[in-house]
């Protein structure tokens, strides 16, 4: 560990350990409340604010946890301590179920679907007797560790700091972790996590799963530390609250969500204290200054008050140590090999054919470039090719595999790798970070071993296989460099780059010179010509007929969806029916 993260840890550990020594019980219980809810907060910082899902059902998932460790605690005598892996259950439960019914679907149908969860369970909670109906749960009996109550709130502070550091560490190193990029990527699009391996499905299904277990945590202490639950502090208007906590502190940073927790529940106690005296409706006041106070962060801070700091580095990354932090690479095929076959690819949007009876092939090792004029075809064909599109009728053939009949998230693993028209990159990770999320395919390690660290070794690898790629591409002196940082020329080598790092047999390239200015077409022309020099077969749609003639070995050329041609550059300038349909114009 670096020197300045040992001298952070102890400075925190001494101000935790001595915190009840010196603040009056008031704070005590306030930064119980303060952890409590930073939990949850940081849940949604998972969820909403790395992986893009707005969930407005948090606090049911807090409910649930709570309820459970109180009914089996109060009402059935359990130890308290059973309660913590029910309220976990449970809460992993519904959100396993509620994401299975849900998360397949696109657009806002989670956000529909937590809120009428968390409406259900509120009017559940108030309304079944065996829960207490609005009277709710008393006499919840308190935790005991080595035969010491945890009753008094200054000893019970130190669960919730216990809690709350696991959940911390836990959290930054899952979003530091292969899935971790993953959960962050989810952002980019379903094309663009799909064409990298992810199973954005699996994603999105793990990070709600995360999201309601921290919740759950966070119920199981409430419980504890209130000794008394009811429905009230589990309503939509909680979870909203919630959100407005991540979103303050900045919902995209683990600090964020402490900021936010600790702002917005301080705020709550200053509101309750001094409302009252002004005005006997303080609860509806407290909902206006909450509702204002999100509007100016939407307006002024989006990316909270984490956001309104510059980056903080607190560690390097440093390249592999040695030789054998390399990843296993594939064999390529030999230079010549029949390698993608296109037959009778054809693709209908209603009545439009867009790409009709295509059929061409690659050999392994060659430069194949796809032209033709605006609305030809070129798109659509390599969206069929890359697993975006299903065809109509028509077979993709790779390496002996049948591509349409491939799962788009497995071509990867055949040894497809692509980039995009318009650049897909992640703008708040660093070029290392974006290059790494492209060798996602080529290891395994899941949730759980990236949130307790059982990952480093192939972290390693995959981080020596993004600063190789890096470097090939000149840029590794920039690897912690956020990429928004980068003009586009370097942006799309940092695209070609996360491409190369998946040890693609074959590399699609979505108009690669595309707002290029001609220095950086050449210097992209050359980085192609290298990259196929090491035995990668190209294939790319392009409009540049300059670029395309002195990089690729054949053309092929389309005009209204259909083949019109098909030949070396010299043989495609000297074509008449391309001079007439393509380059006339230019001529
Ligand atoms: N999703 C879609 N739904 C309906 N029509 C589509 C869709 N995608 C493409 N098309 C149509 O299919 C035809 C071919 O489009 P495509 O984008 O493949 O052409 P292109 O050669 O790539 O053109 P450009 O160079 O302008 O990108 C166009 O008429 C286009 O409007």
């Amino acid at each position: 560990m670096p020197n300045r993260t040992v001298f952070l840890v102890m400075a925190l550990v001494i101000a935790v350990g001595g915190a009840p020594f010196v603040l009056g019980s008031f704070y005590i219980a306030l930064l119980n409340f303060i952890g409590i809810y930073a939990i949850v907060a940081i849940g949604l910082v998972i969820l909403t604010g790395s992986g893009g899902l707005t969930s407005f059902g948090q606090s049911a998932f807090v409910g649930l946890g709570a309820y459970a460790t109180a009914v089996l605690s109060a009402k059935m005598g359990f130890s308290p301590w059973i309660g913590l892996p029910v309220a976990l259950l449970l809460s992993a439960l519904v959100a396993l179920i509620l994401g299975l019914v849900t998360l397949h679907l696109s657009g806002h149908y989670l956000a529909l679907v937590t809120l009428a969860w968390g409406m259900v369970i509120t009017l559940l909670f108030g309304n079944i007797e065996a829960l207490g109906a609005h009277t709710g749960i008393n006499d919840i009996p308190p935790l005991f560790f080595a035969g010491i109550s945890l009753a008094p709130q200054e000893r019970f502070f130190y669960l919730v700091a216990i809690c709350l550091a696991f959940v911390v560490v836990t959290m930054t190193f899952l979003l530091r972790s292969r899935q971790g990029r993953a959960i962050r990527a989810l952002r980019g699009g379903k094309t663009l996590v799909t064409s990298l391996g992810i199973n954005e499905f699996r994603i999105r299904l793990g990070i709600f799963i995360v999201a309601a277990l921290l919740a759950g945590l966070s119920g199981w202490l409430y419980a504890h530390s209130q000794r008394y639950v009811g429905p009230d502090p589990f309503s939509i208007q909680t979870s909203i609250e919630f959100l407005l906590m991540a979103a303050i502190g900045g919902a995209g940073h683990i600090a964020g969500a402490l900021i936010g927790a600790t702002l917005f529940t301080s705020l709550h106690a200053v509101l309750q204290d001094i409302l009252p005296l002004f005005t006997s409706r303080a609860g509806n006041i407290e909902k206006i200054v909450y509702g204002c106070l999100f509007i100016l962060v939407l307006q002024y801070a989006r990316s909270g008050i984490v956001g309104m700091f510059p980056r903080i580095k607190l560690h390097k990354t440093q390249p592999a140590r040695s030789a054998t932090d390399t990843l296993p690479r594939r064999v390529l095929p030999a230079r010549g090999e029949p390698l993608l076959q296109v037959t009778d690819l054809t693709k209908r949007f209603g009545g439009l054919t867009a790409v009709d009876k295509v059929s061409f092939d690659v050999r392994a090792g060659e430069i194949v470039g796809m032209i033709g004029p605006n609305g030809a075809g070129k798109s659509t064909t390599f969206n069929l090719i890359s697993g975006a599109l299903h065809p109509s009728q028509g077979a993709v053939t790779f390496a002996g595999h049948n591509l349409t009949k491939e799962r788009s998230v497995n071509l990867v693993n055949l040894g497809v790798a692509r980039t995009f028209q318009h650049v897909k990159l992640r703008p708040n990770m660093s070029l290392l970070e974006n290059v790494m999320l492209g060798a996602y395919a080529r290891t395994n390690t899941g949730f759980l071993a990236g949130a307790f660290r059982y990952d480093q070794a192939d972290e390693s690898k995959v981080r020596a296989e993004a600063f190789r790629q890096l470097q090939r591409i000149g840029l590794s002196g920039r690897a912690e460099d956020l990429v928004s940082s980068l003009p586009l020329g370097q942006q799309r080598a940092v695209e070609i780059a996360r491409a190369l790092a998946s040890d693609p047999i074959i590399l699609l390239l979505d108009e690669p010179a595309a707002g290029l200015r001609r220095l950086e077409k050449d210097q992209l022309s050359q980085l192609l010509k290298d990259v196929s020099a090491a035995g990668v077969t190209l294939l790319l749609v392009e409009h540049d007929m300059e670029f395309v003639m002195g990089l690729v070995d054949r053309i092929i050329m389309l005009d209204f969806g259909r083949q019109r041609a098909m030949g070396t550059p010299a043989e495609i300038r000297s074509n008449p029916v391309v001079r007439e349909a393509y380059l006339g114009a230019a001529q």
